[in-house]
């Protein structure tokens, strides 16, 4: 080594296990990225993240709460503070972390999301999860072909979507690329071949047993729990026999 120059620093660590910034790191792992409303977050999420890490292998899953999904509409949706800490709530903070870094990003579109997170995390490798559910409707989703063939994607059975989304479009037009979960990850991440042309991203189904919980069944549970009081006292109020008028 030439006199007078310092010796490099030894390397910190990777920062695994940390909420992602908005300026990304060095994390090298294996990242399971499942995107909601979470609006509130339940059970079945929780289900669907443990499943995926179980299965794929997964070093962290990011619980990546959308700022606003671009197919629904804002009505009934909670402010994004709640629905991330609606998230931190089931999360554990080390292997399954709430993040809101598309917020940060101000990003909604997950193709676009994506095609960030690789360029802030480049030793990171992504796999996309979502429930079965969104599979049938992923063709509706901004450029979700070239999302298909960049990212391995796992997808996690849901009650009443799981035979209708393996018969879909989008698995249909996928079906050459469907391979079994233990082989997602295990190629090189897809780069670009020979005239730029890129290899095709696997996807999966995740074999796990289906987990009823749902947002919308919760909002419909407190809504009604929130009413009940009131249509309670209104037919306490008018089954009550009114006192007797006073004889004259
Ligand atoms: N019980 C479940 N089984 C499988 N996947 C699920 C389940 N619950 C949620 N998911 C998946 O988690 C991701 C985020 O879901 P989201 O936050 O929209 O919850 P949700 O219960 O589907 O909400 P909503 O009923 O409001 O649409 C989606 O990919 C969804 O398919
Ligand atoms: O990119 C799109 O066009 C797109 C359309 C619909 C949904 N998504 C994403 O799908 C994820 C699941 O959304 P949700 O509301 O069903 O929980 C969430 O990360 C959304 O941003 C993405």
């Amino acid at each position: 080594m030439p006199l007078g120059r310092a010796k490099a620093p030894p390397r910190k660590a990777s920062p695994s296990h940390r909420a992602p910034g908005r300026w990304g790191d060095g994390r090298r792992a294996r990242i399971g990225l499942l995107g909601g409303s979470f609006n509130p977050a339940h059970p079945g999420h929780r289900h669907v993240a443990d499943m995926a890490r179980h299965v794929l292998r997964l070093d962290e899953v990011w619980l990546l709460v959308s700022p606003g999904n671009p197919l629904k509409s804002g009505d009934g949706m909670a402010p994004f503070r709640e629905r991330l800490e609606s998230a931190r709530r089931i999360a554990d903070g080390r292997h399954v972390i709430a993040a809101d870094i598309e917020a940060r990003l101000g990003l909604r579109q997950t193709e676009r999301t994506l095609a960030r997170l690789r360029r802030l995390f480049p030793r990171a490798r992504f796999v996309w999860i979502m429930g079965a559910d969104n599979l049938l409707q992923l063709p509706r989703w901004r450029r979700w072909r070239r999302l298909a063939r960049d990212t391995p994607m796992a997808v996690l059975p849901r009650p009443g979507y799981t035979r209708p989304a393996l018969h879909g479009a989008a698995a249909t037009a996928l079906r050459r690329h469907r391979r079994a979960c233990g082989a997602l990850l295990s190629g090189a991440s897809p780069s670009a071949g020979r005239r730029g042309r890129r290899a095709h991203a696997p996807w999966c189904l995740v074999p796990a047993r289906e987990h009823p919980a749902s947002a919308t069944a919760i909002r419909a549970l407190r809504a009604r729990a929130t009413a009940a009081p009131r249509a309670h006292s209104h037919q306490e109020l008018s089954a009550t026999p009114l006192p007797a008028a006073a004889e004259p």
